[in-house]
């Protein structure tokens, strides 16, 4: 009961209030789902498990600005329902997240689900049949959500050009995340139909906007192998790159994990992150205590890390110095190879010079056919 003069507000400020503070505390209490495509047989169907992942954007090493700048990108996603509508467009978001491995792209998925408060479809293309089956997929998703594709560029052979993976990693520094990526590509890939334009239609088709408010995340940790249709801005709309650890994503680690805003060894490590390379997985497995409530934790897990880098540092050098002279040699072999062929062409000259010309022509067109 309340007095008739109190109509008006209570009626006009307070009910809306409460009944929006309630479906604040609902979505707050409402689990959140993680699903996939790839249990059971039926590859068209998405089961679900609770997603509980601790990730938020506190605990995501990289420069403030830069994450700032992805949160607030992500509140006016939000709130940008009307000028969706107004502009004739879905309303969705593409997301691409690159960077090498350990860089946190998982841990960056996560922190959004976690601050939007959305469900995770994590969409194993390889498990999908083909373009119909991730039509049904996508309709079966359900708004205020997340879909991610990650490592998009080993999911399928989007281009129609696959090459052997093997192969193209051979120069690479790592076989590591080859071998981990080529067995994730190669899962079910002969079971799978899914095409470029497939995809394409699914991100900003006319399937893509049934449902609303969602936005279709991909990482990869080779954005150059990714066809340019795919991440076009307006279907991307956002490239956010992670990568390894310069000295203000550090700070954020030393807080998080050893409770350190300053220390009289931070400006080592400054120094050497400036002078090597280091993702924030390994920074953060550096700094972690070995064991738990160990006393002095903080300045062991910074001599630790110190050591490590400088471990890294010199690892570094060693395969600058390997190359150039690998460089080098390669370098003498070439100047004798051409003193060779000089020689030949010396002795050649006249009649042959024609023929040789035309050889040169040709062998220049094969190469800008391919
Ligand atoms: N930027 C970061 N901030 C905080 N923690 C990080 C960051 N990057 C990596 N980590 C830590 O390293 C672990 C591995 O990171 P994560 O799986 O997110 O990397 P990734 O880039 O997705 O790697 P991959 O490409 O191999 O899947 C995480 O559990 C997290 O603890």
């Amino acid at each position: 009961m309340f007095k008739d003069k109190y109509r008006s507000i209570i009626t006009e400020s307070y009910i809306p209030y409460v009944i929006e503070e309630g479906k604040k505390i609902k979505k707050r209490n409402k689990f959140q789902k993680l699903y996939t495509n790839c249990n059971g047989d039926d590859r068209d169907l998405w089961t679900y498990v609770t997603f509980q992942h601790p990730a938020t954007f506190d605990a995501i090493a990289m420069e403030p600005n830069k994450k700032q700048e992805i949160i607030n990108d992500l509140m006016a996603f939000t709130k940008s329902k009307e000028y969706y509508n107004k502009i004739g467009k879905a309303w969705k978001r593409g997301y691409l997240l690159y960077g090498p491995p350990g860089t946190g792209k998982s841990s960056m998925i996560a922190a959004m689900a976690n601050l939007l408060h959305y469900d995770v479809y994590d969409l194993e293309l390889t498990a999908v049949k083909d373009n119909t089956s991730l039509r049904k997929l996508l309709i079966d998703t359900s708004k205020k959500s997340i879909i991610v594709i990650e490592d998009i560029d080993c999911s399928l052979d989007l281009t129609g050009q696959r090459k052997n993976q093997f192969k193209e990693y051979e120069n690479k520094d790592s076989k590591v995340p080859a071998i981990k990526e080529m067995a994730k590509g190669t899962r079910d890939k002969k079971k799978s139909k899914v095409t470029l334009s497939g995809l394409l239609n699914f991100i900003d088709g006319l399937w893509s906007a049934c449902g609303e408010e969602r936005i279709i995340l991909f990482t990869t940790n080779h954005v150059e192998k990714l066809d340019p249709a795919l991440i076009r801005r307006g279907r991307m709309d956002k490239h956010i790159e992670l990568s390894y650890c310069g000295f203000e994503a550090f700070k954020v680690l030393a807080k998080n994990y050893l409770n350190l805003e300053s220390h009289n060894l931070f400006e080592k490590i400054r120094t050497l992150l400036e002078e090597t390379r280091m993702t924030p997985a390994d920074v953060a497995g550096n700094l972690m205590p070995k064991s738990p409530g160990l006393e002095n934790a903080g300045e062991v897990g910074l001599e630790n890390l110190i050591l490590a880098l400088e471990k890294a540092k010199e690892v570094e050098r060693l395969k600058a110095e390997e190359a150039l002279k690998e460089d080098g040699d390669n370098g003498e072999l070439d100047e004798e190879e051409s003193d060779e062929e000089d020689d030949e062409e010396d002795g050649s000259e006249g009649e042959g010079t024609s023929d040789e010309d035309e050889d040169d022509d040709s062998s220049d067109e094969d190469f800008l056919k391919i």
